[in-house]
């Protein structure tokens, strides 16, 4: 919790006075039970005076008011920094998870990012407007109850010490067992959070498969298990009510019993049994409050945690220059020197000894078998991931010394998943140049093959598009992904897998469109087929991360045997040749 106090460093003031205001409200209330132990002393006991019985009253009533104008004081306070912290590390969460590169994201993993974001933060923010409530308020309660008791009389004051020391020992053994507890049902939240995504994301599928019921057992077996550790934590917790309770009554009867013995022998009043009996139960109130709050200052820890492990995780891909630099002249658009590639520095490398140079305006299509490193090649190319060995080169510079917003804004990527934004048509072209026009929207439809089911939707680029793009087709929800990566025209087009939901006729006019409408992109096309690369400037030809060939069509399928086995997969000899 300390390292995320600077959210907190916009409400100083809210943070000192609302507890200040708490600790008010408690002085007030350590004065009621010497009021009533004067109302019954004084006024009933001694004066028999009812004015000065309603008096006192009005001293009590006067003392609530000013207590709970005080208490909604730090209301306000406690509630203003909690959700502004809240909001504050929300947006950092954001901002810095926005910064991770790929490897961070994929290591952290989507479910649990978004319980960080939600839960996480809202436990934290639940903390802090608990911590100014009543981390104050509460021991000075106990303690000012304990003074409070030694002043009436020291010898019953011990009463108190003992009742205060047996219910912190509950306190300790109940606490010392339950906070471990705690950091595993957070971990156990996450993994319902994937499960409920995963479930809800593949909902086709798995009715497809119809594994509806081996899904109902998996998330039953997980909130099975998350059940099994909340009850123990709660079963734990539990036992702090009935303890505490116990010995506070014990406690109240020993002051009743040995109250009534120093009544009897004059040592005592009957007021101040009833004002010890008061503080008692006010001790009582203020710990089973320091019980809850260390419950939530436990929660809280083990959230802030899992926020600050979010924090700490730096980019593995980070900006080094920050400053525009300007392209070498004469030199190859994009060039792979010697690269090898891994994901993790443990495991096997996905790319090896990869060199090949690509020019200005020059089409490149790059095949090879599923998990071959099609995928993992052009992620290098915008810097998703950073190379393990060797260089990527963009322009005669090294991917590396680019600023990103300078190096992302040459590319136009379509991924292999077509992911659509919730909004209208016109915001997902709207994309990478807000600015764009419907003139320069409509060509890039028009080249993507995109334009003729988007013309006839009634409300044309003004057409919704839901959640994930759902309410279109695979084939035009890649259309569109298409559109959006041509509307600004980059300088290099990278095309992953985007025609696979495309029919034959489709995948020939797209490209057809792209030759005549994009002269001077350079065009990279990842494909599992070979008709759609054949006519290409440059063919790489993958297997196992390697390079198994490069060149043009003719030449690979005399020379290549990866290429050439790939082609006679797909195509008769005579299409080969045409
Ligand atoms: N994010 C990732 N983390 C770890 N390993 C990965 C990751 N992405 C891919 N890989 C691994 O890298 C290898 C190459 O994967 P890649 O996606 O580049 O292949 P591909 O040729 O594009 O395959 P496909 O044609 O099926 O899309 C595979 O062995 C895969 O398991």
């Amino acid at each position: 919790m300390i390292k995320l106090r600077r959210f907190l460093k916009g409400y100083k003031k809210e943070v000192i006075i609302g507890p200040l205001c708490k600790l008010f409200e408690a002085i007030l209330e350590l004065f009621v039970p010497l009021v009533m132990a004067n109302i019954i002393d004084v006024g009933i006991n001694e004066l028999h005076d009812t004015e000065y019985v309603l008096r006192m009253g009005g001293v009590l009533v006067l003392l609530a008011a000013t207590g709970l104008t005080s208490a909604l004081f730090c209301q306000y306070f406690a509630s203003k920094a909690s959700q502004g912290a809240g909001t504050e590390i929300r947006r950092a969460l954001f901002r810095h998870i926005n910064s991770l590169s790929h490897a961070e994201l994929d290591s952290l993993g989507t479910p649990s990012l978004i319980t960080r974001i939600t839960n996480d933060t809202n436990q934290v923010q639940q903390n802090i407007a608990m911590c100014i409530r009543l981390l104050t308020r509460a021991p000075f309660i106990i303690i000012g109850s304990l003074i409070m008791a030694m002043s009436i009389n020291l010898r019953m004051s011990l009463i108190f010490f003992g009742a205060a020391l047996l219910i912190a020992l509950t306190l300790y053994i109940v606490m010392s067992r339950s906070v471990p507890l705690y950091a595993a049902v957070q971990k156990k939240l996450d993994k319902i959070g994937l499960i409920s995504r995963e479930n809800l994301s593949g909902n086709r599928v798995i009715r497809a498969f119809s594994k509806q019921n081996t899904e109902k057992a998996r998330v039953d077996a997980a909130t099975e298990d998350l059940t099994r550790t909340s009850v123990r934590v709660s079963k734990l917790s539990a036992l702090l009510s009935p303890i505490t309770y116990l010995v506070t009554d014990c406690a109240i009867i020993a002051i009743v019993w040995f109250g009534a013995v120093n009544v009897n022998a004059g040592g005592m009043k009957t007021g101040d049994i009833v004002a010890l009996v008061s503080y008692m139960t006010q001790i009582l109130l203020a710990m089973v409050v320091v019980a809850n709050l260390v419950i939530l200052m436990t929660k809280a820890g083990a959230s802030a945690k899992r926020i600050n492990e979010v924090f700490e995780t730096k980019p593995s891909v980070a900006e080094i220059n920050h400053d525009y630099i300007s392209a070498k002249e004469n030199t190859p658009k994009i060039e792979f020197r010697n690269v090898r590639f891994n994901y993790s520095s443990d495991g096997d490398d996905e790319l090896s000894g990869i060199s090949f140079t690509v020019k200005n305006g020059q089409t490149v299509g790059i095949i090879g078998g599923t998990g071959s490193g099609k995928s993992t090649l052009i992620s290098l190319i915008p810097r998703f991931y950073d190379t393990s060995d060797g260089a990527v080169l963009v322009d005669g510079n090294d991917v590396r010394d680019y600023p990103f917003e300078q190096l992302r804004k040459k590319f136009g990527i379509v991924p292999q998943q077509s992911v659509l934004f919730s909004g209208t048509i016109r915001d997902n072209m709207k994309w990478q140049n807000p600015d764009a026009s419907d003139e320069e929207i409509n060509r890039a439809l028009q080249i993507a093959q995109a334009a003729e089911f988007v013309d006839k939707l009634p409300n044309g680029l003004d057409s919704r598009v839901e959640q994930g793009g759902k309410n279109f087709s695979g084939g035009q929800r890649q259309r569109l992904c298409i559109a959006r990566a041509i509307v600004s025209q980059p300088e290099i087009l990278i095309l992953d897998d985007s025609f696979s939901a495309l029919d034959f006729a489709t995948d020939a006019a797209l490209r057809k469109a792209l030759a005549e409408n994009a002269k001077g992109t350079t065009v990279l096309i990842v494909t599992q087929r070979c008709s759609t690369i054949k006519n290409a400037d440059l063919i790489l030809v993958l297997s196992d991360g390697r390079l198994a060939g490069q060149g043009r069509h003719e030449e690979l399928f005399e020379r290549c045997e990866v290429y050439r086995d790939i082609c006679l997969s797909q195509l008769s000899e005579t299409e080969v040749a045409k």
